[in-house]
């Protein structure tokens, strides 16, 4: 019931739209049975030669009703669609709000795949809840009414009948149909998700698949769910058909019961032979109205099966809740980490552990240390990817905590070995961090990133695609993009997340060189394999499971001939 009730809360000021598209549905069916009406009335009264004058009310009755079903129906389906498909914009709009808070910690918990199926396939199924699930019970029942007082009019007993047919198609079988097809629905969007999931991840790795020979055993095993959804489908079809037919069963019998009693009436002289036909095509024209109601059922438990699956992921609780607490970042940008631990799931180890460091405002750190340290897990928590429980991170005074992390992340600019690239040109994906830059700042950007050359060499310069997780350049040219975008965010904390990590020993100079230039009267945190050309950096922290256990500058840790001397040697005498 609350997946149904906060539904139609999503619908918002949609609401009135759909309610017109309601309205233009129900005259829709009306004009329909004014036109089976009127059309019998004039046939059967054409039959007794009648002065053309007695049948003009009768024509223009055909003629009006039959102008205004067309007009009703294109308007119902115009203003339905157009206010369903704004509607799905929204929701995506919503649903995509909602992730941005979860990530990145918790969208871990799902496969990419999954995401995409559900803003793509569990959305659109949501199309059927505000089309074809909201108004059709209201027209059917709108339309009963009004049927029923015409019949009225004729002899009670019409009423009775039409009634019971409206019962049976509109309310039995439908809840035949929903105790059938109960899982039927679910299983249909599970079986879905899971294929879009495949189908996604499945092109996401596709080199590597290749490059392992698996690509056929995948094959296979998406075939395996098309098969199992391909299943699920027909049996959908199958009992939609069933159903169908039943509903069609039912509509005839009633008619035919109609002309059951209907019949004696008029031999009796109690129903004029006239109104025969227009008794019989009036109950069979109202039931457009009751006819889709079996398949709403239907509809009604697979989006409500999509909005579970929809809201079990916008419910999530982000890791990092805002308590923000108006405190903005000042002139002060000195960081000051204090007994700082971190596990990322309660009842694991520890991956940060009793850390203590500060950087100066305008100051630059390295930390460095082996593989697993907890390097990168320090930087997500100074980006407030993921919330710290002991110890205290201060951003000048204030704990980071008691900003909002928006704030926090608009003072961070980042250079990372895993800068997404967006299959866009050369020069949108430098534009993402700051889509307003004038052409002179562009330029000078392009220049200190030393992109200027690179473009010149590249067959469509700065409009050149960079093809999927930019694939088409090279390891050096995205690192180059990354270093772009940060100098055009121009923020006052930078963070170098192994910035040269891949990169053969000349590029990973050159790009070095550029990042210093960079680091200049920045705040700098640089998280680093490369433990040679750490000398212009004021301090360097040691990181070995969790605890830093060395600091200082490269010539007094080397000097102290402990761990960072270790493997400074060892990288010496590899390179
Ligand atoms: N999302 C996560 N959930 C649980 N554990 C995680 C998660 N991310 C990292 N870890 C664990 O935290 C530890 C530290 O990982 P982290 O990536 O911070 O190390 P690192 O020093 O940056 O390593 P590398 O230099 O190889 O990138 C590792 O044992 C890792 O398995």
């Amino acid at each position: 019931m609350t997946i149904f009730l906060r539904l139609l809360q999503i619908m918002g000021s949609s609401w009135r739209t759909m309610a017109m598209a309601g309205f233009f549905g129900f005259f829709t069916v009306v004009s329909n049975i004014g036109l089976m009406a009127a059309s019998a009335y004039l046939i059967s009264g054409a039959a007794l030669h009648p002065s053309i004058t007695e049948l003009s009310v009768a024509i223009v009755g055909v003629r009006f009703f039959g102008i205004a079903r067309a007009v009703f129906r294109y308007l119902e389906r115009y203003v339905s669609h157009d206010a369903t498909f704004r509607l799905l914009g929204t929701v995506r709009v919503w649903f995509y709000t909602k992730l941005e808070g979860l990530a990145p910690a918790r969208l871990l918990e799902w496969r990419s795949g999954e995401l995409f199926s559900a803003i793509v396939s569990d959305v659109e199924t949501l199309k059927e809840f505000y089309l074809r699930v909201l108004a059709p019970p209201f027209i059917a029942l709108l339309v009963v009414i009004g049927t029923c007082l015409f019949l009225a009019q004729f002899d009670l007993i019409f009423v009775y009948v039409l009634v019971c047919g409206a019962m049976l198609l509109g309310v039995f079988l439908p809840l035949a149909a929903s105790i059938v097809q109960k899982s039927l629905a679910e299983e249909l969007v599970t079986a879905r998700m899971q294929m879009k999931a495949q189908l996604v991840d499945s092109i996401t790795g596709i080199v590597e698949l290749a490059a392992f020979g698996q690509t056929h055993r995948q094959a296979q095993h998406i075939a395996e769910l098309d098969e199992e959804l391909t299943e699920i489908q027909s049996k959908v079809v199958n009992q939609s058909g069933i159903i169908d037919a039943l509903g069609l069963f039912v509509v005839n019998s009633t008619v035919w019961l109609v002309l059951w009693f209907a019949i004696p009436l008029v031999h009796s002289g109690q129903l004029e032979g006239i109104y025969l036909a227009v008794v019989a095509l009036t109950v069979q024209s109202s039931f457009e109205a009751v006819m889709p109601l079996p398949l709403t059922v239907h509809f009604f438990a697979e989006s409500m099966a999509a909005a579970r699956r929809l809201f079990a992921i916008v419910d999530r609780v982000p890791t990092v809740l805002d308590r923000f607490e108006g405190i903005l970042p000042g002139a002060d940008l000195s960081i000051t980490v204090k007994n700082l631990s971190f596990r990322y799931h309660e009842n694991e180890a520890a991956v940060l552990r009793n850390i203590s460091f500060t950087v100066d405002s305008g100051k630059s750190v390295a930390i460095v240390g082996p593989s697993g340290a907890g390097k990168s897990t320090l930087l997500y928590v100074l980006l407030r990817f993921w919330e710290y429980e002991e110890g205290h991170i201060l951003l000048g005074n204030h704990e980071l905590k008691k900003y909002h992390s928006q704030d926090i992340r608009a003072i961070f600019s980042v250079v990372s070995q895993q800068s997404h690239m967006f299959n866009a040109s050369i020069r949108d994906n430098i534009l993402l961090a700051k889509p307003d830059a004038s052409e002179a700042e562009f330029e000078q950007v392009l220049i200190n990133a030393e992109l200027a050359e690179v473009a010149k060499i590249l067959p469509q310069g700065l409009d050149t695609m960079v093809g999927q997780n930019g694939y088409a350049l090279s390891g050096g040219q995205r690192q180059r993009i990354a270093i772009a975008r940060a100098l055009l965010r121009n923020a006052p904390i930078l963070i170098l997340d192994e910035p040269t990590v891949g990169l053969d020993s000349l590029t990973e100079e050159a790009i070095m060189e550029t990042l210093t230039k960079l680091m200049a009267g920045r705040t700098t945190i640089l998280i680093t394999h490369r433990l040679t050309g750490l000398s212009h950096v004021d301090t360097i922290f040691v990181l070995e499971t969790g605890k830093i256990i060395e600091q200082g500058t490269q010539e007094e840790l080397l000097k102290k001939e402990g761990l960072f001397y270790q493997l400074w040697n060892f990288q010496r005498d590899v390179v």
